[in-house]
């Protein structure tokens, strides 16, 4: 009972995946229909090959014989060369659209996995890596279409000039026939058993060349930190290892793939022996049929093309088994995504609660913080820090709702997704690394945005890049990744980029981490006073700016969090007291004006 069902889960999934290949077959049905209708003259007319082989042997024999003359051999000969004019015409046409019909594909598939790379979570990411992950789905996607091009290709190149042929060669001495065709099964058999190697070799060979790829990118992103260690020449015999693995796999999947032919073609083309013989019998009347010469010319020929064509069927076999390999990998990429949301802007300032959090990474027990609750207003900045590695930027993160999290995030009356992702334009995120693009400051800052040109002289000053000495002020070109800024000016671009998206929530992890305490200081007052509602959750080890923040979350490292102002926590707990004074040394809490009168005071002095 229990193999039955399992029987029939099984068979129900291999349905399914049929349906869903089948799916792309469907898509390119008025293609596939040209196809077959060119496929059907070519094959077809490609009988007249061997009959005309036949009638110029026997034309030459007559004329040898007086008993036909010189014209009627140019007439057959003009024959011949119009009818292969007209079915080379329809092979062409048929080519033509079946290269087409596996283009298409191609680009259909590929454009379904980019839909669904861009859309994985951060953590799916991660988990992969992006060298091997997109050699090996992009392998697998041109040999998945390549089987369904060779199957396209030899269902009527090889299936139906096959059947043709077989029905004339029973035609012509069905006994022979039957003999003789029993070497071609022999051919497919050894393929057979083949095809499971074939695929092994073919599977062996991309994985050795996905780390390869990503053993080059590891080299080269890290050449410089390789030179200064002294390890270049180590990591150069790593790599050397990578490539004489690739060399040898590639080596032994080439020869299965290729070296194969020759033998399936000579077991197919045994057969030849047997017509020689039987078939010379036939002409010279001591055999089982009677045949002229031009009756032996066209068996013979027509034998000859079933050999080498079912020797194409035995390739055919190992490339559909390849396809369906790589179609088992690739299937769960290809699955129809939900389109990207549009972002909703502008969002309007509501309030955000967060509900009894807790975060744990996938494959480990220990949350890295739990039991985390508050409620944060329109305009208020909130502080998040702790001791080194306790989980800073990973709740930042989770506030992203990428990663499955316990407990809610509301803003307003919606649930920000769990595991999914928030809303587009809900929580805008600035993280350690500033994802700066090659091309100027300006179309930085208003990625996304360009329009909405007047928020961005605000912006500029917020972050205080009007008071550095930029050569084309926001025209400036910053090249690659930005690497003409300094680090500091990288951070506040991204800061920027943040700030101009214009989501109500914002997370900035450790935006102040290059920039000077004066400059943070001001950044802080000009974020007070542009606010527009929107909440800030700042995560920084710098607590110099605490006292001017509306709350304060401290992280534990064993998971515990505590939320309040920074007067009562420097009150009561002992660990952020202690970090508070070892940066703040000489102003206890209550000397610094809180930042909101430091917005009034700005606001007063225009
Ligand atoms: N992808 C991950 N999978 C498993 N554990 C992780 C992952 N990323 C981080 N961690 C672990 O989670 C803990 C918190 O890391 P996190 O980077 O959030 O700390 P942090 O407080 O921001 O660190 P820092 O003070 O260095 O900025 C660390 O113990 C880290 O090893």
């Amino acid at each position: 009972m229990h193999i039955g069902k399992v029987i029939t889960l099984q068979s129900q999934q291999q349905t399914q995946h049929w349906k869903e290949l089948g799916s792309y077959f469907w898509q390119e049905r008025k293609m596939l229909g040209i196809v077959t209708v060119s496929g059907l003259i070519y094959n077809v007319g490609m009988l007249a090959g061997p009959w005309f082989d036949g009638q110029l042997a026997q034309c030459l024999y007559d004329i040898v014989q007086g008993k036909q003359s010189a014209s009627d051999m140019y007439r057959l000969c003009l024959c011949y060369l119009a009818t292969i004019l007209c079915v080379q015409g329809a092979r062409y046409i048929k080519r033509l659209y079946v290269r087409k019909f596996a283009n298409h594909v191609s680009l259909t598939m590929r454009a379904r996995l980019y839909q669904n790379l861009v859309q994985m979570t951060r953590a799916a990411i991660a988990r992969q890596d992006t060298g091997s992950l997109m050699t090996k789905i992009i392998a697998d996607i041109d040999a998945c279409v390549e089987g369904m091009r060779k199957f396209t290709t030899e269902l009527f190149d090889t299936g139906v000039v096959m059947v043709a042929y077989i029905a004339m060669l029973l035609y012509y001495d069905w006994r022979l026939t039957m003999l003789v065709l029993l070497f071609p099964p022999l051919a497919y058999l050894l393929a057979d058993r083949l095809r499971r190697h074939v695929a092994r070799a073919a599977a062996q060979s991309k994985e050795s060349s996905g780390a390869l790829t990503d053993g080059t990118l590891d080299r080269l992103r890290h050449a410089m930190t390789y030179r200064i260690y002294g390890v270049e020449a180590s990591e150069d015999a790593h790599y050397e290892t990578l490539l004489t693995d690739y060399e040898k796999k590639r080596i032994r999947s080439n020869l299965f793939e290729n070296a194969l032919q020759p033998l399936y073609r000579s077991i197919a083309l045994c057969g030849t022996v047997v017509i020689l013989y039987e078939g010379g019998r036939n002409v010279l009347g001591s055999g089982m049929a009677s045949w002229d010469i031009a009756a032996f010319s066209t068996y013979l020929a027509c034998f000859l093309k079933l050999a080498v064509k079912s020797s194409h069927a035995a390739k055919l076999f190992n490339a559909v088994q390849k396809a369906q390999v790589s179609w088992q990998r690739i299937r769960p990429q290809l699955q129809e995504s939900a389109p990207l949301t549009e972002p909703q802007q502008p969002f309007p300032a509501d309030v955000l609660t967060v509900q009894d959090v807790a975060f744990t990474y996938p494959g480990t027990e220990m949350p890295v913080f739990r039991n985390l609750s508050f409620t944060a207003r329109p305009g208020e900045i909130i502080g998040i820090t702790g001791p080194v590695a306790c989980g800073k930027s990973t709740l930042g993160r989770a506030l992203l709702c990428e990663s499955p999290h316990d407990g809610t995030i509301y803003f307003g009356s919606q649930e920000l997704g769990n595991g999914h992702g928030s809303p587009v334009g809900i929580i805008g995120y600035s993280g350690h690394s500033p994802e700066l693009f090659s091309g100027t400051i300006a179309e930085n800052i208003q990625f996304g945005c360009t329009d909405r040109p007047d928020d961005f002289r605000a912006v500029w000053q917020a972050v205080c890049l009007d008071e550095d000495d930029l050569p084309d002020g926001p025209a400036t070109r910053i090249g690659p990744g930005g690497l003409r800024l300094s680090g500091g000016q990288q951070a506040r671009v991204a800061l920027a980029r943040a700030l101009f998206g214009g989501c109500p929530v914002l997370v900035l992890d450790d935006p102040f981490a290059s920039v000077d305490q004066k400059t943070e200081a001001r950044i802080l007052q000009h974020l007070r006073q542009s606010s527009n509602g929107r909440i800030i959750l700042l995560i920084s080890h710098r607590l110099t700016v605490f006292p001017q923040l509306d709350q304060v979350i401290w992280m534990q490292p064993d998971g515990a969090v505590r939320v309040a102002d920074h007067a009562a926590l420097y009150e009561q707990c002992d660990a952020y007291r202690r970090l508070y004074d070892l940066q703040v040394p000489q102003s206890p809490a209550e000397s610094l004006p809180p930042l909101a009168s430091l917005g009034k005071e700005a606001d007063s002095h225009a």
